[in-house]
């Protein structure tokens, strides 16, 4: 338990004894005043009984403010302890984990599923800790002063207990569905969130409105039945506790004609009825709310207790500063078990050599980049990097040290300069200036409205493809890695951003080994080995010229893609 929490605990815990007992000397007084003052018409009495229960009543709202403000403030940092881990906790997980579950999904985990446990951490508990002191208070007090009486009233508990055992695993189940098909509606509207360009694009937003509503149905529906087996519990406890005071009454009234009880017990005990009521109730709401809280919490245990299937080794090391030499050793790889996406590939490349990887789409080139980068880990076989392979060494070290300048380039949402920035956050404004007038970027930059500081949006819809093809070369230039991995974007662009790309590109490259998805011929012919992959495996390696001599597979793609690279160059 952090500091904090073992320090207000106490203090909770003494608020919350306070409140429950200065409810519970209320009932006793009233009998006071009705025995002693009210009957024998003591009216000195009366008046110091009153100013004692407006006492006992100050104190009691003292004692509740208290114990809610610092139950509140608890519960707030228990949430915000818990969704800061789980947030850190999936920043490290592997994208084999990503491959299987929607974004929606653990989208909902970080924020849903944490707000119900907030409920039952802000409330909930201490809520709980007070009903439980104020029935057993209540129980005992009943029979110390009317055994027989508290006994008959009391008999009435277990035919409660019974009836809310009875709802309870009904109620479980509803809330456990509502929480499945809460889960799957937002993953299905945050698909639709991201895919909205495409959809408007074909228009299908009508399909899209009538399967949202379906599910959005399904839900409604869901909640309903839940809500309203939830809502029976209420009225079944309210039934149960009028069969109470009717044995309290006719008990009572047999008691004081016997003279076993005065009036004033007789009211003091039908007050305590309706305290002990409410406990009771609440306790069934917060049965339900606890069993929300309980298949929440099993889903966000389900993601911390989720291991990244790339783990680093107890001892791991840093990797040193790297040279940049890259060996793949038979490498084999699977996604799905049974479903090579490489299957024994070897290449040794040199500090600071280029290598073109080209084939069809599907053929593994990504593959490679992923197990590169330490994504996934290879099925069989091992990538060495300056001689150590990079399962025994620190994930962080291998990846500082790896450029990666994705095809669909990435754009947060923050300012131009933030943008770059993330490729080394200690970067001074200067050397992120030098970095965009390196790859040209610099001119578009300060042509913007407000230059490097100009707002983009998630997804940088302002920028134009090139220009966001160039943020991220800079991005990409000031992280300064040894290695660099390059997935080239296919879409064509104006000549003149096609010529600014072409530059910064062999500004970026120079002195680095460098991996490229290569699609533009220029690049392709300035790379120092071309590999052309098929099928998961090497078909041919070696420079243009060579491999345009050879007339195979190489050749096919250049002959078949002339036309559409010309154009592009
Ligand atoms: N996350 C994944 N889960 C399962 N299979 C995958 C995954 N990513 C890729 N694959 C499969 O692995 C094979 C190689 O894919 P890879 O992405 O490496 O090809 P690529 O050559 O980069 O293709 P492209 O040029 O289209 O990007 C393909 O058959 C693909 O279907």
């Amino acid at each position: 338990m952090k500091p904090y929490k073992k320090q207000m605990l106490p203090i909770i815990i003494i608020m919350m004894l306070v409140g429950a007992i200065t409810k519970l000397t209320v009932p006793l007084l009233i009998r006071e005043a009705i025995d002693n003052a009210i009957v024998p018409k003591n009216t000195n009495l009366l008046l110091i009984i009153v100013g004692v229960m407006l006492g006992v009543y100050i104190i009691q709202w003292l004692a509740n403010t208290f114990r809610i403000k610092y139950t509140n403030m608890i519960g707030q940092r228990v949430i915000y302890d818990l969704r800061h881990d789980l947030f850190s906790h999936i920043q490290k997980l592997s994208f084999r984990f990503f491959d299987t579950r929607p974004a929606g999904s653990v989208l909902v985990r970080v924020t849903n599923y944490v707000n119900s446990l907030q409920d039952l951490f802000t409330n909930g508990v201490v809520n709980l800790l007070i009903d439980v002191v104020q029935l057993v208070g209540i129980i005992i007090i009943l029979l110390t002063f009317n055994f027989k009486l508290g006994a008959a009233i009391i008999v009435t508990v277990p035919i409660m207990f019974m009836i809310s055992t009875k709802l309870r695993k009904k109620i479980r189940h509803a809330w456990q569905d509502v929480t499945m098909k809460q889960s799957r509606l937002n993953a299905h509207l945050n698909e639709c969130i991201q895919g909205i360009r495409v959809t408007q694009a074909y228009s299908q937003e009508k399909e899209n409105i009538q399967f949202f509503t379906k599910m959005n149905m399904v839900n409604r529906l869901s909640w309903n039945r839940a809500s309203m087996l939830n809502q029976t519990f209420g009225p079944l406890i309210e039934i149960t506790g009028a069969i109470g005071y009717c044995i309290l009454f006719w008990m009572g009234a047999y008691l004081i004609q016997t003279e076993e009880i005065s009036v004033g017990l007789l009211v003091a005990f039908a007050t305590y009825i309706g305290y002990f009521w409410e406990p009771i109730t609440r306790l069934g709401q917060m049965y339900s709310q606890l069993l929300i809280a309980m298949a929440s919490a099993e889903r966000i245990f389900e993601f911390i207790d989720e291991k990244p299937s790339v783990a680093e080794l107890e001892d791991a090391k840093d990797l040193p500063n790297i040279k940049g030499n890259v060996k793949f050793e038979n490498l084999v790889f699977e996604y799905e078990a049974g479903r090579p996406a490489l299957k024994g590939f070897n290449l040794d490349v040199h500090a600071g050599q280029s290598i073109a990887l080209v084939g069809h789409t599907g053929s593994g080139k990504s593959t490679i980049m992923n197990l590169l980068c330490r994504f996934y880990d290879p099925t069989e076989g091992r990538i060495l990097i300056d001689g150590t392979d990079i399962r025994d060494v620190t994930i962080q070290s291998v990846r500082s040290q790896i450029g990666v300048v994705l095809q669909d380039t990435f754009i947060f949402s923050g300012t131009i300069r933030d943008n770059i920035r993330f490729g080394r956050l200690d970067a001074t404004n200067e050397e992120i200036e030098l970095a965009a007038k390196a790859v040209h970027a610099h001119d578009f930059i300060v042509g913007l409205p407000n230059g490097y500081d100009t707002e983009v949006q998630e997804r940088g819809n302002v920028l134009s493809m090139g220009q966001r093809q160039l943020i991220s070369f800079a991005r990409a230039l000031l992280a300064n890695p040894r290695v660099l991995i390059l997935d080239e974007a296919t879409a064509s662009i104006d000549t003149d951003t096609e010529l600014k790309i072409q530059e910064a590109l062999k500004t970026l490259l120079a002195g680095r080994t460098s991996f490229i998805v290569a699609h533009r011929l220029s690049t392709i012919r300035n790379a120092d080995k071309i590999v052309v992959l098929d099928h998961g495996r090497m078909m041919e390696i070696g420079n243009h010229d060579e491999l345009m001599k050879e007339q195979k597979i190489y050749y096919g793609l250049i002959q078949a893609q002339y036309k559409f690279l010309q154009d592009a160059v």
